[in-house]
């Protein structure tokens, strides 16, 4: 049954006081009276504001829906000021304060290009006036006899004393003598003083004027233009000044609060929206004001509570039309070590994609790698270094988006430093880095078998060279390598071959991706990312192809630097930058595809691990002429310090892999009476047989081991399937994975069919 006193009862009707009182009377004569509006109070949650003392004491007021409660009602905003931890604050205030010295004048590019942004503004005042003045001179002269009137009237009327003259008339009419008398006596003192006065300026004027007739010409009109100057500017009209405004030649509208407010709010983003409904003067709040930076302006913003910067960075090409600029000058930035919601909005005064970054490697006589390697720029022009020594690259972006452009950079960085060795892998087989053969121990450029085979190899010497360096790093004394890490001496101390080795593998998903030899190049590729930091082998890796077959995961999971040019898609950006770096903003899918003299953005990307921070950089560009100077003065550099070798001096490598013949191995190592083996027992076979070519294959899981195996026989055209075997010690038997005899055989036959047909053609 409902209650019509019950607040909780949600079938009780709505009545006035007066309607429960009747109700109650015809109850019963003693029945309590209650108003209902204190029952309603008890119904909510937090008690009206007015009864704040009764309810932060003790609780003991009758409530009349429940039992009787005792405590303290504890209130879940607490009256007074924060008290908060004062280091917490301190260290809150400290990553917010501003810079003592201006950002500006930090880096000395960018204070030059401000003094230069400065000077050509204000030599553009200078000539806009100077260029001018005829027009001014003009204004000056048609404004002189206005001017000569007012001035002898103004003296006219200050020597007679003409101001006092409507008050003195005022006291005529009023008909009153005693004033009148008073301010006459006071014109005629005035105008006692003031006479002579005026007569002494006139007899210096006519001095001046006889001596001016006597000066020579110049002088005359010297003075004629004074004089026809002063009366002009007397004579200038209220209204209109004298000079004009000059007009900022500026190809850049200024950025002003209104213009970022106008480009924010119509990114359509619902927090954005909601917000300046709300609150349109402090949805968007500026945090600094609005400032020059490097090229451009800089815009310090807090967005609407909820609203991060991942949200505007797809954006970014609605932004650029808000503010009327070319997508490739709009960089929005977050800035996560204050908040998610602090966005760093910059708008170059030039386009970043029509830029070209000019390398100082083209220049330099020589180059040390120890402080990294000039690889480009960030869209404000501040030279972006790649650290290169501990480190480890990764390059990626789809085709034609400045990958090898990028590889070029570094590779002529480590050229001309002489004490690294160089070993250079172009497996597109265009030759985009043939310049620094000349440079390099080993080298290929190539896509065919050949040349991806010589790739598994480098990666197979390399693992082996990382071993030896181990080995060799634990033997120096503490002395020369107290952090068993290579340094600068002892990489100028050839004799323990400790010096930097900066590999190279350009479109190493060619390799990577190889059925042959794809699966051993990626775990030595892996082997070597992970141990040969220290030991100072460096990898560069460049794919266009960025998915788990052609970018093994024990790789791109522990590069320390990745470069990201415009890719596709989400998934592509976190193979390269890293996982989950598309949902923190970092996306190299905002880059326009294609190269910028098509308006893309090629050779624009994100760079990660190189900087404390995620960056937009755009590679420095090399072009052939340039990259083969470098590569000529590199190759100088390294003859003279004698440290050219291998490919560079003309050898050729001693066959690494020793030729072999896979499936005539196989069958030297099953007996022509086993129809049928297991893929590992084969392996273990094949690596006692030829532990220089099998062994790595039994340093496999055994998983891994047979499907080795499988993959080396697939471009044969051998399948292997479950056969039935048992252990090669003896045990129980099983269905494993294995090869058919009778299959290798026939390839054999086939293949060497094929040989004499081929042969014979
Ligand atoms: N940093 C840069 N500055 C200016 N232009 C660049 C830059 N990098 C690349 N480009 C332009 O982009 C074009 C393609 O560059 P590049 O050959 O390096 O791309 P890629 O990604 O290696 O291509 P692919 O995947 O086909 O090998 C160059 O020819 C050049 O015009």
């Amino acid at each position: 049954m409902s209650n019509p006193l019950d607040p909780r009862d949600d079938h009780a009707p709505d009545r006035t006081t007066d309607e429960i009182q009747t109700a109650d009377d015809a109850g019963g004569k003693d029945a309590e009276v209650v108003h209902l509006d204190t029952v309603r109070a008890g119904r909510h949650p937090y008690p009206p504001a007015a009864d704040t003392t009764a309810h932060t004491g003790p609780a003991t007021a009758p409530r009349a829906d429940g039992p009787l409660l005792e405590g303290d009602v504890v209130r879940v905003d607490q009256p007074g000021g924060e008290r908060r931890d004062w280091l917490t604050d301190l260290e809150e205030k400290a990553r917010t304060r501003r810079p003592i010295v201006p950002l500006w004048l930090r880096s000395r590019t960018e204070a030059v290009h401000i003094l230069r942004w400065v000077g050509v503004h204000y030599a553009h005042v200078a000539g806009y006036q100077v260029t001018r003045t005829p027009l001014y001179a003009g204004r000056m002269a048609v404004r002189s006899p206005r001017g000569f009137a007012r001035l002898v009237g103004g003296m006219v009327r200050w020597t007679f004393d003409l101001e006092g003259e409507p008050v003195r008339v005022a006291a005529v009419q009023k008909a009153d003598p005693e004033n009148y008398l008073k301010l006459s006596r006071q014109r005629d003192a005035r105008v006692r003083l003031r006479v002579p006065a005026a007569l002494g300026v006139l007899v210096t004027l006519l001095i001046v004027g006889i001596v001016v007739a006597a000066a020579p010409t110049t002088a005359q009109w010297g003075a004629l233009a004074v004089a026809l100057a002063v009366l002009g500017v007397v004579g200038r009209p209220a209204d209109r000044p004298l000079i004009d405004r000059a007009v900022i030649p500026s190809s850049v509208e200024k950025l002003t609060s209104d213009i970022v407010i106008r480009a924010i709010t119509v990114l359509g983003i619902a927090g954005i929206n909601q917000a300046m409904s709300k609150n349109p003067r402090d949805a968007i709040r500026f945090v600094s004001p609005i400032m020059r930076d490097g090229p451009g302006w800089r815009a310090d913003i807090d967005l609407p509570y909820g609203v991060t910067v991942g949200d505007i960075l797809d954006k970014r090409d609605r932004m650029a039309s808000a503010l009327r600029r070319p997508l490739g000058s709009i960089w929005p930035e977050g800035d996560s070590t204050i908040h998610e919601g602090r966005l760093i909005l910059w708008v170059g005064d030039k386009d970043l994609s029509k830029t070209v970054v000019r390398s100082p490697l083209v220049k330099a006589g020589s180059h040390d790698v120890f402080r990294g390697i000039p690889f480009g720029a960030d869209p404000r022009g501040r030279p972006i270094t790649v650290p290169i020594i501990e480190q480890n690259i990764l390059i990626g972006s789809q085709p034609g988006q400045g990958k090898t452009a990028s590889v070029r950079v570094l590779a002529s960085g480590a050229a001309l430093d002489p004490s690294v060795e160089l070993w250079i892998h172009e497996l597109k087989g265009t030759g985009d880095l043939d310049v620094h053969e000349q440079n390099a121990h080993r080298f290929v450029s190539g896509i065919d078998d050949p040349s991806i085979a010589y790739a598994a190899d480098s990666l197979a010497l390399l693992r082996k060279e990382v071993m030896r360096r181990a080995a060799a790093i634990k033997t120096l004394p503490p002395d020369l390598c107290p952090d068993k890490k290579v340094t600068r001496q002892i990489a100028d101390k050839r004799a323990l071959g400790l010096h930097p080795l900066v590999a190279i593998f350009d479109e190493c998903q060619n390799l990577f991706a190889h059925e042959e030899y794809g699966a051993k190049a990626g775990e030595d590729a892996e082997f070597i990312i992970k141990l040969g930091r220290a030991l100072g082998v460096v990898l560069i890796l460049a794919t266009q192809r960025p998915d788990k077959r052609s970018l093994p995961t024990g790789i791109s999971a522990n590069v320390t630097i990745r470069f990201c040019l415009r890719v596709a898609g989400q998934l592509e950006n976190d193979m390269i930058l890293g996982t989950s770096s598309y949902q923190n903003g970092i996306r190299a899918t905002l880059f326009v595809p294609g190269p910028p003299d098509k308006g893309g953005d090629a050779g624009t990307g994100y760079l990660v691990g190189a900087t404390p921070m995620p960056k937009v950089v755009k590679s420095a560009y090399l072009n052939t002429p340039a990259t083969q100077k470098i590569a000529d003065r590199a190759h100088a550099l390294r003859q003279a310090r004698g440290t050219l070798s291998g490919h560079a001096l003309g050898e050729t490598p001693a066959p690494t892999a020793p030729a072999h013949d896979l499936l005539a191995d196989i069958l030297a190592v099953v007996a022509a009476s086993e129809a049928k083996v297991w893929n590992e027992v084969v392996v273990a076979r094949l690596a006692e047989l030829r532990p220089e070519a099998y062994g790595p294959w039994m340093e496999l899981e055994a998983d891994a081991r047979a499907a080795q195996l499988t993959t080396a026989l697939k471009p044969y055209g051998v399948r292997t399937g479950q056969v039935w075997g048992t252990p090669e010690g003896g045990g129980k038997g099983a269905n494993r994975r294995g090869i058919t005899r009778d299959d290798i055989t026939a390839a054999i036959t086939e293949r060497d069919g094929k040989k004499r047909s081929g042969g014979a053609a």
